[in-house]
């Protein structure tokens, strides 16, 4: 088993180039059975999502090809059904978006319950009620996922809860339902607007992604196309998070600056520098950095995935923040992993308050999840020592070249095993 070993207390200093986004890529991928034809999505992050769709993608029956491990060419003419099962899909969430794209072609999809990180109950009654409103019939049995439908009809669907993954896998069904669909309090991520245009590059019409309201005026059929994935504003974030903590100097490169105004905000807050220019961000730090209080949120508010390696730099910042997790329930789990290392963290529920400390210890952890993983990492570069982080696997879920990235920062990062 692959542990990564941090020698901390190096400040990262630089520049870091942004990966695709791992949220738009999972999706896009899946997206691609729609087409029924060839599509060329660029800019995907080398991460083992992205691996493991592909494999799917495969095993369904299409023609793949990955070149330069950052565009995947894929001719979905030969999928003919989609049937995904428990050792294909265990390890990743996204694998729930081919329900929604084979139901909008083949008007049937059977898919394993989905995976991913393990960091609340995770449910996936919107998903249901969104397919269910267009038509179709919908059964779990044995940890499996039918759905099935005549037709596909459209509707106006009001979600309960704003859901990224209900959002998208409704907008994939729909695109080739006979008339229009409206979803009502709709996500508003940005992947939520690149796979709408990617969508649209293959020939649907939606309307309003990026706002709550989301109209999609399904056609007869898509074609293929070629699209370029978004940059990845969490991979970003995560590297602006550990440019702070380690009191460095990082030009944040490939960014939508836009997308990451939440996590700017918060950074200036505590005293960081952070500049705009052009497409990069310049994370610097000149003083002594001041806690403060998070609140997950929907976009455009702070972003859940920031919330872990988040901790990790007010764990070090002077007094005490509070962090409160609206999101995920069980999104706390790194904490335990963080008091190792020193840090005087209490949890009570969804909230957590941080005392800072003046400095961590390396010590031996273990990643729960992929932004815990992340988490681990920022305090292993922080800290004084020798960090060593168990569970990597769910860090390569979504950290692009992680060890070449950091490595090329300043740090001291090694694989171990
Ligand atoms: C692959 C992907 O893009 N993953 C992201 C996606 O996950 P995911 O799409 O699973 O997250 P959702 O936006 O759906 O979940 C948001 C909230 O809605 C609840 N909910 C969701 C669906 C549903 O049918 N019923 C329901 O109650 C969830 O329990 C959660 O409390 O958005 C999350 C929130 O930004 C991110 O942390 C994940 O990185
Ligand atoms: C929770 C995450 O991913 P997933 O939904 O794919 O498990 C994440 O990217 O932080």
């Amino acid at each position: 088993m692959e542990k990564l070993i941090i020698e901390g207390g190096r400040k990262l200093q630089g520049e870091v180039e942004i990966s695709g986004f791992k949220n738009a890529a999972v999706a896009i991928i899946p997206a691609a059975v729609l087409a029924g034809d060839v599509c060329v999505i660029d800019n995907l992050p080398n991460i083992s999502d992205v691996v493991i769709l592909s494999t799917i993608l495969k095993d369904l029956g299409a023609e793949v090809s990955i070149q330069d491990t950052k565009t995947l060419s894929v001719d979905t003419r030969g999928i003919k059904e989609c049937f995904i099962d428990y050792e294909a899909a265990k390890d990743l969430r996204a694998s729930y978006y081919f329900l929604g794209a084979a139901l909008g072609r083949f008007k049937k999809a059977r898919v394993v319950y989905p995976g991913g990180c393990c960091i609340g109950t995770r449910p996936i009654d919107q998903h249901i009620k969104g397919f269910e409103a267009l038509g179709a019939k919908v059964d779990i049995e044995h940890g499996i996922i039918s759905v099935e439908a005549e037709k596909l009809i459209g509707a106006e669907i009001f979600l309960d809860v704003v859901s990224v993954g209900a959002t998208i896998n409704i907008m994939l069904a729909a695109t080739m339902a006979e008339g229009i669909t409206t979803i009502e309090n709709a996500a508003k991520e940005p992947h939520i607007v690149d796979v709408a245009n990617f969508l649209n590059c293959m020939g649907a019409k939606v309307r309003g992604a990026g706002t709550d309201t989301i109209k999609i005026e399904g056609v007869k059929e898509l074609k293929g196309c070629h699209h370029s994935v978004i940059p990845d504003q969490i991979e970003a974030g995560t590297y602006m998070i550990a440019a702070a903590a380690t009191g460095g100097d990082v030009v944040v490169k490939n960014v939508i600056p836009k997308h990451l105004e939440a996590i700017t905000a918060k950074l200036k807050e505590m005293g960081v520098s952070v500049k705009e220019e052009g497409d990069s961000l310049r994370v610097k730090v000149t003083k002594p950095l001041k806690n403060i209080n998070i609140k997950t949120l929907v976009y455009p508010g702070f972003p859940t995935d920031l919330q872990q390696p988040m901790s990790s730099l007010l764990s070090i910042a002077k007094g005490t923040g509070v962090i409160t997790e609206t999101i995920f329930e069980g999104r706390f789990k790194h904490v335990d992993e963080l008091k190792r290392m020193g840090a005087n963290i209490k949890v009570e529920g969804r909230v957590a308050v941080i005392q800072g400390v003046k400095s961590l210890m390396g010590a031996k952890v273990s990643a729960s999840d992929l932004r815990a993983g992340a988490a681990l990492v920022v305090a292993g570069l922080i800290a004084e020592g020798e960090t060593e982080i168990e569970n990597v696997h769910y860090i390569h879920r979504g950290y692009d070249h992680l060890y070449e990235k950091l490595t090329a920062l300043g740090a001291h990062i090694r694989k171990a095993f």
